[in-house]
């Protein structure tokens, strides 16, 4: 029998979150079963949902909820994780947005930028391989021309799923590869023009100089062109993450966040914290290494993952 696709993915989320919400009962732990919620324990779980990267407004926004709710039989666990979850999925609702692939113009272009190692190029293969599986027609572009290995790896993934890619030599001019990007693409019809960039942070002004030339370039085609401006982010680096949205949001035209290695790491709060503080959409989580572990995610069972509040 074949398995259900999305039991497994359930699981795998589930799994995947499972460091973050220890993490968060361990620094909840000595809060459980009290009777009292006084305002010196409220303070306390308030700095613990701090401490796992929620997030100051969003701590604050529990703290509020615990403070308004009766609980006659003392707080127990699963309460506080009951109601932490709540709240998380409230915050996370309206951000939770799926990329939207728009009729026309065709190809629609999605331009992927990020810091390097942030799981940019893994990103956009499984973001082909998600959009094929939807029968949309994809094309890549290696544009992170700067280091051969990022275009050989791009290259990999292209032949792993199908999908036909534009490449150039290393050192080569990333604007007039997308630029040939989009007439090959326009020529085979291609829907989606998926776009690799340069990630390397420590050269900020030539990067932001660069990604702008890429936008000037790809709006004299076309005037919404890019269409979607994803920002890939690493879940590990925790609160770094933050000040990267900052970065990008305004300098590169962000329209969503994608976050990766949501597996593996007590920091998945933070993609919590991401969501309050900026309320940009986020398309898509990342819990794993495989073409299938990028998807768009459910507010509600996002934030029982991270609570730790199984179904
Ligand atoms: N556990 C886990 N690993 C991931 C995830 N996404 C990417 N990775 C891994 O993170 C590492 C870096 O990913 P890349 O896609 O190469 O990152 P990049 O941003 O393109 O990095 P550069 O090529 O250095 O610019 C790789 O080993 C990926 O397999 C994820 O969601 N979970």
């Amino acid at each position: 029998m074949a398995s259900d696709p999305r039991k497994g993915w359930h699981e795998r989320l589930f799994g995947g979150f499972s460091k973050t919400s220890s993490r968060l009962g361990d620094n909840l732990g000595g809060l459980f079963g009290k009777a009292q919620l006084d305002a010196a324990t409220l303070d306390e779980i308030e700095e613990a949902l701090i401490a796992s990267d929620l997030g100051p407004a969003t701590a604050a926004r529990i703290r509020e909820r615990l403070a308004a709710e009766r609980f006659p039989l003392g707080l127990n666990e699963h309460a506080l994780r009951e109601v932490i979850a709540r709240e998380i999925a409230a915050v996370l609702a309206p951000v939770a947005k799926p990329l939207e692939i728009d009729a026309f113009p065709r190809p629609q272009v999605i331009l992927v930028i990020g810091v390097n190692g942030s799981g940019k190029t893994t990103t956009i293969a499984k973001l082909a391989h998600w959009l094929t599986e939807q029968d949309y027609g994809v094309m890549l572009v290696a544009g992170d021309t700067f280091r051969a290995a990022a275009i050989g790896q791009l290259k990999v993934w292209a032949e792993r799923i199908g999908v036909p890619i534009i490449s150039g030599a290393e050192g080569g001019d990333a604007a007039s590869l997308v630029f040939e990007g989009v007439r090959q693409g326009t020529e085979k019809g291609i829907d989606v023009l998926i776009v690799d960039t340069a990630g390397r942070l420590q050269n900020k002004a030539g990067l932001m100089d660069e990604l702008a030339k890429i936008r000037r370039v790809l709006g004299r085609l076309n005037p919404a062109a890019p269409h979607n401006v994803l920002l890939v982010l690493d879940a590990t680096t925790g609160q770094n993450a933050l000040s990267q949205i900052e970065i990008f949001g305004r300098e590169a035209g962000v329209t969503g966040l994608v976050m990766t290695k949501l597996d593996g790491t007590a920091r998945g709060g933070v993609l919590v914290a991401a969501a309050e503080k900026f309320g940009m959409p986020i398309h898509a989580i990342g819990i794993g290494e495989g073409i299938d572990d990028l998807r768009p995610f459910d507010a509600d069972e996002l934030g029982r993952a991270i609570a730790g509040v199984r179904a």
